[in-house]
């Protein structure tokens, strides 16, 4: 530093409300709640290992993990979603567990415009390239974890969990492995969101084709900014709808006459649905289409 710098700027407070610092000694939470999910409070933190700010996703666990293996499975999770690399799948870098105020942190990639949930309620008036481009992304997303070895599937897919960055029109999953997550640490923890959530998932008898089903409800919603089975009171009321095959009542409002096949295509029998690589050979998601 040859002194010209403002110095000034190296000596700027401390972070305000700097809260909590993973046993690692890398991550710095803030106080600062940047969002909620239904298990999870997002706060930022600031990674000071590559001075970037990361998102620290705290779940809570009520009953510790009982059972080693069942530790021992949820490392093998971490380890696996630590090797994901995509760029629609939001980057996870690390994960632990306090035992004391009973939480599982996750540090993830930073996505400030929030989800696309929030994002279309924000910009209602979008046109079609932009849904499609959306579209393309969440599916190229899909399609990289359903080719893994053996494949990722994501069970929790909704707007909700999908992020978008504003200014790029970039648009990640994310949530990934929470269901999992969820499912090791609290023994009693219903995964999936029933408005989301494909029939074959309820009778645990399911392939990464389950995503698919979800996927084509986030279309429904992206296109009609209605939750799917809105119709519905309770989640009791959305399973006989959806084990009997009945649609979500938004369906019958979609206009478009190829995003409507889209959409019914993806909520097909899992014997009759399409991969993420068919779809997106679909005519309607080609880009210049
Ligand atoms: C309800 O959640 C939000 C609301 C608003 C947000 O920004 C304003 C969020 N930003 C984020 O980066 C994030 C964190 C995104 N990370 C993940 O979802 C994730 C990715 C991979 C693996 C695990 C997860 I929890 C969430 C968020």
């Amino acid at each position: 530093m040859d002194g010209s710098e403002d110095s000034s700027a190296l000596q700027e407070p401390p972070d305000p409300e700097v809260l909590e610092v993973d046993p690692t000694n890398r991550y710095i939470r803030y106080k600062e709640v940047i969002g909620k999910g239904a298990f999870k409070t997002v706060y930022k933190a600031f990674d000071e290992v590559d001075g970037i700010e990361v998102a620290w996703n705290q779940v809570r666990i009520d009953d510790v993990l009982q059972s080693p293996n069942s530790l021992e499975r949820l490392y093998s999770e971490v380890r696996l979603l630590k090797s994901l690399k995509h760029s629609n799948i939001i980057r996870f870098y690390n994960s632990w567990i306090d035992d004391k105020n009973k939480t599982v942190n996750i540090i993830t990639e930073l996505f400030t415009s929030g989800s696309l949930r929030n994002y279309r309620k924000k910009h209602r008036k979008v046109n079609m390239k932009a849904v499609k481009c959306w579209a393309r992304q969440i599916l190229m997303g899909l399609r990289y974890l359903h080719t893994q070895v053996p494949p990722i599937i994501h069970r929790d897919l909704k707007c909700d969990n999908i992020f978008i960055n504003g200014n790029h029109g970039e648009v990640k999953i994310g949530d990934l492995g929470l269901a999992t997550v969820m499912e090791q640490a609290n023994a009693k923890s219903v995964i999936g969101t029933p408005e989301f959530m494909a029939p074959e998932l309820y009778d645990e008898d399911y392939t990464e084709l389950a995503d698919i089903y979800s996927f084509g409800m986030c279309m429904l919603e992206m296109v009609t900014f209605e939750y799917p089975y809105c119709e519905c009171k309770n989640s009791a009321q959305i399973y006989k709808k959806v084990s009997s095959g009945i649609k979500p009542a938004s369906l019958s409002r979609v206009q478009d006459p190829e995003v409507k096949q889209l959409i019914e295509t993806c909520l097909l029998p899992a014997s009759e649905r399409l991969s993420a690589k068919e779809l997106l050979l679909d005519p309607f998601l080609q880009v210049n289409g």
